[in-house]
Parts: C-alpha cells; structure tokens; sequence
C-alpha cells in the first residue's frame, strides 16, 4: 500500500491522491497516489480483476472516486464542464457502444462535438482518421456490421479525428491484428501526447510506455519504470508466471502453481 503525498509537479495533468472507488462493500480502486506527466505514456498493468479499467473509469469521470481526489490540469476533476473535459480528454474503452444504424464516418465523427468546429473541417478530421485506420473506403457501411477489430479501429478513428490532450486507452490493442496494434499506437505515440492506457501484453506496453502503473487485487502496488515495476518478484507475486523482464521483452519459463504459493 503507497500512501506517500505526490510530489508537486507543474506539468502534471492528472494527479491522484489516495484515490478509491468502491461499490457497497467491494473496494474495485484503493489508495493510488500518482501522477500523470504531460507527453508521458504511461501503462497500467495488472491480472485480470486488478482495477485497471475501473481506475481509468474515474480518471474519465464515467464514474467519481469514492475516496481521494483527482484533479485535471490543475483543477478538481469534478470542476471541469462536460464540454470543456470532453475537448481535453479522449478515450477508447473495452466496452463498446451500439453502433447499428450509424455509418462508420457518422461514428467516426461521435467524438467532435465539444470542438464546435466548421462542417468542413470536421469532414476533414474524420476523413483524415479513417484513412489512417483504413476504413474510408467503407465510410458510408453500416458500423453495426464491423467486425470486433474493424470496430476498434473505427473507436480509434474516433479519438483521433479529436486529437486530444489526452489519451485515455482500455486495453487499445484489444482486437486488432499486429499491424494495427503498431500502426496505431506508433502513431499516437509519435504525436507525443500524453497518454495512459492499461495493458495486458507486457512486450507492448514496453515499446510504448515510458512509466508504468502496478495494480493488483485494486491496489496500486508498484509505480515507476517499467523494468522496475516488472521485477521477477512481482511477475511472480502478481502475474502468477516465473518470468523475467529484461531488454524491453519478457520471457516466461512457466506459470507458478498457486498453491505451491502458499
Ligand atoms: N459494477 C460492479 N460491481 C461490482 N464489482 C465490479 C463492478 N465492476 C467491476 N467490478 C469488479 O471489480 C474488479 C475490477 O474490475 P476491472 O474491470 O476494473 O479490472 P481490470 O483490471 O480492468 O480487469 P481485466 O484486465 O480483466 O479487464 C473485478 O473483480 C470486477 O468483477
């Protein structure tokens, strides 16, 4: 458990102090303190179960953290206008919406309202991210028809035509195909914006992530570099594999038995 006061950084864009969130009596967050750096790209990490998708839940106000603060660009989280928030802040999340009925430009496009811009630049945002996730050609079908990773594409399309401040990603890779997973990541990661997003390929998140965020059973368990954060012990304690982290990849010799564990 951390419970140490964040260090003031003037370039933070997110700040988490002591943050919880619990539903009755279940705690799905507890105790994270951290902060996210302007034009990091930070991981979070963690089992199945660990908290990563209700942590960043709070971070993009679907929900509010029952214990805690955050604040966003130096101001209370829950000071920020939907509006003014929704311009910032982006995210592509493990849940999906219904999209029957809409075109994919029409889905593409979702995300554009707090920019209040002119028609044509709007079709110039969302041509320009179609293209880039290769479905413009497709753009007048039927988005209820895609399939799992032409949908994630598309929720890609969607966040970059935005562009925002921020990159808020559940597990982004979800889906997609290795050329996709790089293509798309490679190119947020080359815009330099700040981005946190939770993944399950460790090998992924080391090509990408300059800082990383541990959870485990909801508690943040660890925080820093990622070779520092993935140590055999924690691989081990948390991830359940014997393995090691070392050179950007991980090799795996074998599950641990949990019951040998204990
Ligand atoms: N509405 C809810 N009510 C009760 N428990 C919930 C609710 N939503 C999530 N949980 C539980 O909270 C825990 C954390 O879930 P969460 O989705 O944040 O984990 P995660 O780290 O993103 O997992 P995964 O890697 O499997 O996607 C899980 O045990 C989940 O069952």
């Amino acid at each position: 458990m951390l419970h140490k006061a964040p260090t003031p950084h003037t370039n933070a864009i997110f700040k988490l102090n002591n943050v919880g969130f619990s539903i009755g009596s279940k705690a799905l967050v507890q105790d994270c303190t951290f902060e996210v750096l302007q034009g990091s790209f930070m991981g979070l990490l963690g089992p199945n179960g660990a908290g990563k998708s209700s942590l960043l839940r709070l971070l993009y106000r679907e929900k509010k953290p029952t214990a805690g603060s955050i604040e966003a660009f130096g101001m209370p989280l829950e000071n920020w206008s939907r509006k003014g928030f929704a311009a910032k802040v982006g995210t592509v999340l493990q849940e999906k919406a219904q999209l029957a009925g809409l075109t994919i430009a029409q889905v593409a496009g979702l995300g554009l309202f707090p920019l209040s811009c002119a028609k044509q630049e709007e079709a110039e945002r969302i041509r320009e991210a179609l293209e880039l996730v290769e479905l413009w050609d497709r753009r007048d079908e039927n988005a209820g028809y895609l399939s799992g990773g032409e949908q994630q594409r598309l929720f890609f399309a969607q966040i970059l035509a935005l562009d925002p401040e921020v990159y808020v990603l559940d597990e982004p890779n979800n889906h997609l195909d290795i050329y996709f997973q790089i293509r798309l990541l490679d190119h947020i990661k080359a815009k330099g914006k700040t981005v946190i997003a939770s993944f399950h390929d460790i090998n992924l998140a080391a090509r990408y992530c300059d800082s990383a965020v541990l959870m485990h059973e909801s508690e943040m368990v660890a925080k820093g570099p990622l070779a520092d954060v993935l140590s055999p012990e924690r691989l081990k304690g948390v991830y359940r594999v014997d393995a090691e982290f070392a050179n950007s990849a991980i090799a795996i010799n074998a599950p641990v038995n949990q019951f040998a564990m204990r």
